[in-house]
């Protein structure tokens, strides 16, 4: 493998130049330019013996004095895939370090799928400014996140995390929203809260805190979109007005309340819980049923089966989405071409998505559509172009026809089922 240094040093301690490297670094057809650029070389000396500097480059600061990262998936993940850019943030980001906090800012996560949603982000992000608002006395805070049930997220530091309380078992998995109050009950008795913040959603977060502002005989405030110090201003009448009240100890807040973290790393301590207390539960979760995957919300969906201008018979691909059980997303030429629906479209202009699998079918990949799935976990690429920027940035490519594939799914998924139903009849035998 190349070292891609374009400055060496001689036996004399002289600086000597790398020809070859500061060709690779000027000519950007050459496959190892891109590698070049992201190996931190914001610098490059040129022909004429100046250095360059290269704005594209990560780790390049700019004239703001913000160094350049590497934020977006696409770029990178279409290249290396996504891994190096959890490692390109994980060096550049600095360390927000809080040693011994005077109080503690909980965030109740959602957690939807077991990794933080967009929504948690926001309000991580809102926690850490009602931190840093100026105190009387000279006080530091923590923004703990309380998450309960099995968790697939990685990068609590990258998402503000300080502390975490994280609270796994059979007992806090599913809808257990008694056994959950218990726990917060204890948090709330060991560490006195300066605020309890959860996301107004369904997906639990309103349901919890209601259920604490109740057992602790306080007042929330629901649909909270901006909180300033002691003033927060909440939506009412069915979104159509907004109320300002004095801010409560517990709030319920709305997507994009705030910024998310995207310039620190958090340490993502874990954070001591005295056992909780066992309870009679009343509620019993007895587990999930099927759903009309075609009507999960996209943003939601944990499997989604995208489709692109290599889709040719669109009948065969909504026949296949059905028999998997995936949601249908699409590439923006497959929705301006109106094959597809505005509200399925994936990318930067349409929903930023953030499934555990994305079998992306005839999609080259442009980078519009790649900001769109860099949260996905798994992607798959079935592609006829074997060097496409989807097939690059894809976890498992299947270079063929996308009719002869999903042809092959449907048939398999249809076989599986058939397998299923015949397991359950003798069982039940
Ligand atoms: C401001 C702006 C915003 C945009 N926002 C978005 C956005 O949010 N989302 C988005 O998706 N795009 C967006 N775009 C458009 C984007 O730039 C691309 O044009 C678009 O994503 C390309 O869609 P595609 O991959 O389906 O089509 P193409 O680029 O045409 O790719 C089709 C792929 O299908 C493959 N293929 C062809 N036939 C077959 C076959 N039989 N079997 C298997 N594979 C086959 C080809 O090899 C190719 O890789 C935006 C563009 C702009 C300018």
């Amino acid at each position: 493998m190349s070292d891609f240094s374009s400055e060496r040093f001689s036996s004399d301690n002289g600086l000597r130049r790398d020809p070859r490297a500061e060709w690779i670094a000027r000519n950007r057809l050459h496959p190892l330019h891109k590698d070049m650029l992201l190996g931190g070389h914001a610098e490059v000396r040129g022909p004429s013996g100046l250095l360059r500097k290269n704005p594209h480059g990560v780790g390049f600061i700019g004239p703001n004095g913000i160094k350049r990262i590497d934020r977006i998936n696409a770029v990178s993940g279409a290249i290396t895939g996504k891994k190096r850019t959890t490692e390109v943030q994980a060096v550049q980001l600095p360390l927000h370090i809080v040693e011994n906090p005077d109080f503690y800012i909980m965030v109740v996560a959602d957690m939807v799928g077991g990794r933080l949603t967009g929504h948690d982000k926001d309000i991580l992000g809102l926690a850490h400014q009602l931190v840093t608002e100026p105190l009387p006395e000279k006080k530091s805070g923590a923004v703990v996140l309380v998450c309960f049930g099995e968790s697939k997220e990685t990068q609590f530091d990258l998402a503000g995390v300080d502390r975490i309380i994280h609270l796994a078992g059979g007992a806090f998995e599913g809808f257990s929203p008694e056994t959950r109050l218990a726990a917060l009950e204890q948090i709330e008795t060991q560490y006195q809260p300066k605020h309890w913040l959860f996301p107004d959603s369904i997906h639990g977060g309103t349901d919890l805190a209601c259920r604490l502002a109740a057992r602790l005989g306080e007042r929330l405030a629901s649909q909270a979109w901006q909180v300033k110090g002691t003033q927060t201003i909440s939506r009412c009448a069915s979104g159509s007005q907004d109320i300002l009240r004095d801010t409560p100890r517990i709030l319920t807040l709305m997507e994009e309340c705030a910024d998310a973290i995207d310039e620190t790393r958090h340490q993502a301590l874990p954070l001591p819980l005295e056992s909780v207390a066992q309870i009679d539960c009343r509620l019993l979760d007895k587990g999930q049923i099927a759903v009309d995957s075609s009507a999960v919300p996209l943003a939601e969906a944990e499997f989604i089966l995208s489709a692109g201008n290599g889709i040719h018979n669109w009948d065969q691909f909504h026949a296949t989405a059905a028999a998997l059980g995936a949601t249908e997303g699409a590439s923006r030429v497959a929705v301006d071409d109106g094959f597809m629906p505005r509200d399925r479209q994936v990318g930067a202009s349409g929903t930023w998505v953030t499934a555990r699998v994305y079998l992306a079918v005839g999609i080259s990949g442009a980078i519009q559509h790649m900001q769109g799935i860099g949260q996905c976990d798994k992607v798959i690429a079935i592609n006829t172009d074997a060097g496409c920027d989807m097939v690059k940035r894809a976890d498992l490519a299947v270079i063929a026809d996308s009719e002869a594939i999903l042809e092959e799914l449907a048939i398999l998924a249809q076989q599986y089922a058939l397998s299923k139903r015949q397991e359950e009849k003798s069982d039940a035998a």
